[in-house]
Formats: C-alpha cells, structure tokens, sequence
C-alpha cells in the first residue's frame, strides 16, 4: 500500500486525448484523470462521442492523438487486460449458453475475484432462479443484469460502463450505483456515461462534459 507521504498515480489518466473519424474530429483534445475511489461522469447528447472515448479507453479504437496512462504507465493490452473491464452497450452474452454457463465462460476468459462465486453473483443481480435460463430467453433488463453479474465478478479496478441504466427497472439503477459504490469503496474506479437522465452514483465524482466537435 502506499504511505500517507507518497501520492499514487491515478488508476487512469488522460492526456490530450483526440479522436477523429475519416478526418472528422468526434472529441478532444481531452484531458482527465480518475482516482482510485473515484467516478467520472461522462455526460454528453447522443453522438457526443461518449461510446468512442470508453472504446477508445478500452482499446478497441485508436486515438488519433493524446497519451492514456494505466496506474502511472502507458496503456498496452497487457495492462488495459488486468486493470479494465468495459460494460457496452450490446451484453456480449452467448445466446445459446445459459446465465450461469455465460458468467462462468466470461470469468474463464477474464478471471475473478476470488471472494466471489457466480452464483453469489446472480443473486446480487437479481438473478436468482435464472441460473438456467439461456441468455437469449432473457429480457434486454435481466441481459443487462447478467452483464452486471459479470462485472461484478471482474477483478479489474477499473470499471468501463457505457449507459449502464439503460433497458434497466428503478430497482436496477440503484442495483448499478450500489456496486458502483461498493467497487469505489473497494479501492476500484468507474467512468459511467450517461445522458444526465437518471441520478449519477452518490460517490466521489468526477465530471466530463463531452460536446459535438465542431
Ligand atoms: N461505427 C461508426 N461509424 C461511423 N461513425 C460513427 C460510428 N460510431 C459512431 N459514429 C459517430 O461518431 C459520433 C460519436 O458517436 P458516439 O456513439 O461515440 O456518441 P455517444 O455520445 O456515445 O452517443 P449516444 O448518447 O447516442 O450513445 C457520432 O457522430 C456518431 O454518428
């Protein structure tokens, strides 16, 4: 652990982060930083460029210009492999495989943590009951909810969430900021975008405002 006296570096920082789409800029230049402990609330309209600054964040777009740094060190698939999970905005689920067969199939690929059990996870989701249902016999809420049950067995700090209420019940927004909550409390972080149409997590938070690039 850190001493009092040494500042750790945040679990992500960004540096004049751009984007551009066959040479039409979508955001940026950026810059922000998350703490361990923290949230960013990424607020912005449709098309603002939320869901590209996550993926971008997550790897699976490249920024045209700017730094990411992961825990002090530039990001590499390595790093962004142990310290990101990232929640889209498709479940990424197996049709065919049931609930439980899914989260066991995603924590082979991405480990767990080892105080959780899949099960246990299902329950916390609201799941209970559905360990044998398969995932295309779901309703878009309980995808979501499947998908939450995944992240809440990731053992990565770093939470990735793009419109996590969306398809979900009251009940399942406060499920969201709950383990939102609980993974800051944990010592992880979370980048959450959101419209500003349902109440940010009650946590630390950061704010990013994204608009349109000109
Ligand atoms: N695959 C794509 N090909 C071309 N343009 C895209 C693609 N995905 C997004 N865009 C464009 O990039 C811009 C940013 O889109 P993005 O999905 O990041 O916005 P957003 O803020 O997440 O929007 P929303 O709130 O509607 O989800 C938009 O103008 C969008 O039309």
């Amino acid at each position: 652990m850190p001493s009092s006296e040494h500042h750790a570096p945040p679990l992500l920082q960004a540096r004049g982060l751009r984007f551009t789409r066959n040479d039409d800029p979508v955001f940026g230049p950026l810059d922000f930083a998350v703490d361990a402990g923290e949230a960013l609330l990424v607020q912005g309209d449709n098309g603002a460029g939320k869901t590209t600054l996550l993926r971008v964040l997550a790897g699976l777009l490249r920024a045209e210009e700017g730094a990411i740094e992961l825990d002090g060190h530039p990001s590499d698939p390595a790093r962004r492999a142990r310290a990101i999970t990232y929640l889209g905005h498709l479940p990424g689920l197996k049709a065919d495989l049931s609930a439980m067969e899914n989260l066991d199939f995603l924590c082979g690929l991405q480990g767990r943590r080892r105080s959780q059990l899949p099960s246990n996870a299902l329950a916390i989701v609201g799941l209970a009951g559905y360990e044998d249902a398969l995932a295309r016999q779901l309703s878009a809420g309980q995808k979501k909810r499947l998908s939450l049950a995944r992240l809440w067995m990731s053992p990565a700090p770093l939470w990735l969430l793009d419109e996590p209420y969306a398809n979900l019940d009251l009940e399942g927004i406060e499920l969201v900021n709950r383990m939102v909550q609980a993974h800051l409390r944990e010592g992880g972080a979370a980048l959450v975008t959101t419209h500003g149409a349902y109440a940010a997590p009650p946590v630390r938070t950061r704010l990013l405002v994204m608009e349109k690039a000109a």
